[in-house]
C-alpha cells in the first residue's frame, strides 16, 4: 500500500498553481484531501474533478489571514475524516517591488499571508498531530528564501521566515512530527500576477519564460509524504535547469 493512500491532507492555496497540481497528484495516490483557498468556484471545480476521477476531497473556503477560518479548516478535516496526517502550508503571494517604492500595504499582505497564514496553519494542526503522535507539516518557502535579489527583500524575508519555521518544527517535532521545507524556483503558476510594479513585472516575466510545470512541485510533495514515518525529508530546492538565480 502506498504511504499516500488514506492519508488526510489539508492543502492551503489549492485553487491554483502548486496547490492544485499537488491536490491532483495526491488524489491519484489515494489521499483524502481538504482543499482550502478563498475562491470557492475554483475549489468546487477542483473537488468535482477529483471526485470524477475516483478521488476523495472536500473543500473549505478559507482566508489564511483569519485565524478562526484556519481553525475551522482543521475542524472540517477532523469532522469529515477523523484525523489530520499532513498540512501543506502553500498559500502565498509575491508582489515583488524595490523597497524605495514603499509599497507598505503589499509588505503587510505578504507578512499576513506568507508568515502569519503559515503560523495559523501550524497552530490549527499541531495539537491534533500531538494527540495522534504523528503528523507532517510541509511548508512552501522559495529559492527567494535562500537568496535575496533586488525587489525581493520583503518576499524573501517572508520565505526565510518560512524556512526558519520549518526548521523549528523539525527540531521540536520530538520524533513525531515530520517537517518538510520546499523551495521552488520559477514555476509556471499565477504567482507573478500580484506584482504591481511594471518594471519588476517585466523582469520577472522575462525570467519566468523558463518556468517549469507545477507538477514538479507536486511530485516533490508526494515524495516527502510517501516516505516511511521514520524518514523525514527536510529540505528540497527545485529550480528549472536553466535558472541561474
Ligand atoms: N510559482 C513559483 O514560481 C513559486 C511559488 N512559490 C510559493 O508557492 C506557493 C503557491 O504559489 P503558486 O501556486 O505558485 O501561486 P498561485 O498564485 O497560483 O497560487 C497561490 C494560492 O494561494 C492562495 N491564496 C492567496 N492568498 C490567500 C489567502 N489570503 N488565503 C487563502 N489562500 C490564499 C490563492 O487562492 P485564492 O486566491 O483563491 O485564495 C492560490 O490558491 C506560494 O507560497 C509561493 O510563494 C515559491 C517559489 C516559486
Ligand atoms: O518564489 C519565487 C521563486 S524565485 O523567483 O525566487 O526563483
Amino acid at each position: 500500500m502506498s504511504e499516500i493512500n488514506g492519508k488526510v491532507v489539508i492543502i492551503t492555496g489549492a485553487s491554483s498553481g502548486l496547490g492544485k497540481a499537488t491536490a491532483h497528484r495526491l488524489a491519484k495516490g489515494g489521499a483524502k484531501l481538504v482543499l482550502a483557498a478563498r475562491r470557492e468556484d475554483r475549489l468546487v471545480e477542483l473537488r468535482d474533478a477529483i471526485k470524477e476521477q475516483g478521488g476523495n476531497a472536500i473543500y473549505q473556503v478559507t482566508d489564511v489571514t483569519d485565524r478562526d477560518q484556519v481553525e475551522a479548516l482543521a475542524t472540517a478535516a477532523k469532522e469529515t475524516y477523523g484525523r489530520i496526517d499532513v498540512l501543506v502550508n502553500n498559500a502565498g503571494l509575491m508582489p515583488l517591488s524595490p523597497l524605495d517604492q514603499l509599497k507598505v500595504d503589499e509588505w503587510e499582505q505578504m507578512i499576513d499571508v506568507n508568515i502569519k497564514g503559515v503560523l495559523y496553519g501550524i497552530a490549527s494542526v499541531l495539537p491534533t498531530m500531538r494527540e495522534q503522535h504523528v503528523g507532517h507539516i510541509i511548508n512552501l518557502s522559495s529559492v527567494a528564501g535562500h537568496k535575496v535579489f533586488p525587489a525581493s527583500a520583503v518576499y524573501s524575508a517572508t520565505k526565510y521566515a518560512v524556512k526558519a519555521l520549518s526548521e523549528g518544527i523539525r527540531q521540536e517535532g520530538g520524533g513525531e512530527i515530520r517537517s518538510t521545507n520546499i523551495s521552488p524556483g520559477a514555476i509556471a503558476t499565477e504567482l507573478t500576477s500580484t506584482i504591481s510594479d511594471p518594471e519588476t513585472a517585466e523582469g520577472v516575466d522575462e525570467m519566468y519564460e523558463m518556468a517549469i510545470d507545477a507538477d514538479a512541485i507536486a511530485r516533490a510533495v508526494t515524495y516527502a509524504i510517501e516516505q516511511p514515518a521514520d524518514v523525514d525529508v527536510n529540505e528540497i530546492i527545485i529550480r528549472p535547469t536553466k535558472q541561474p538565480l
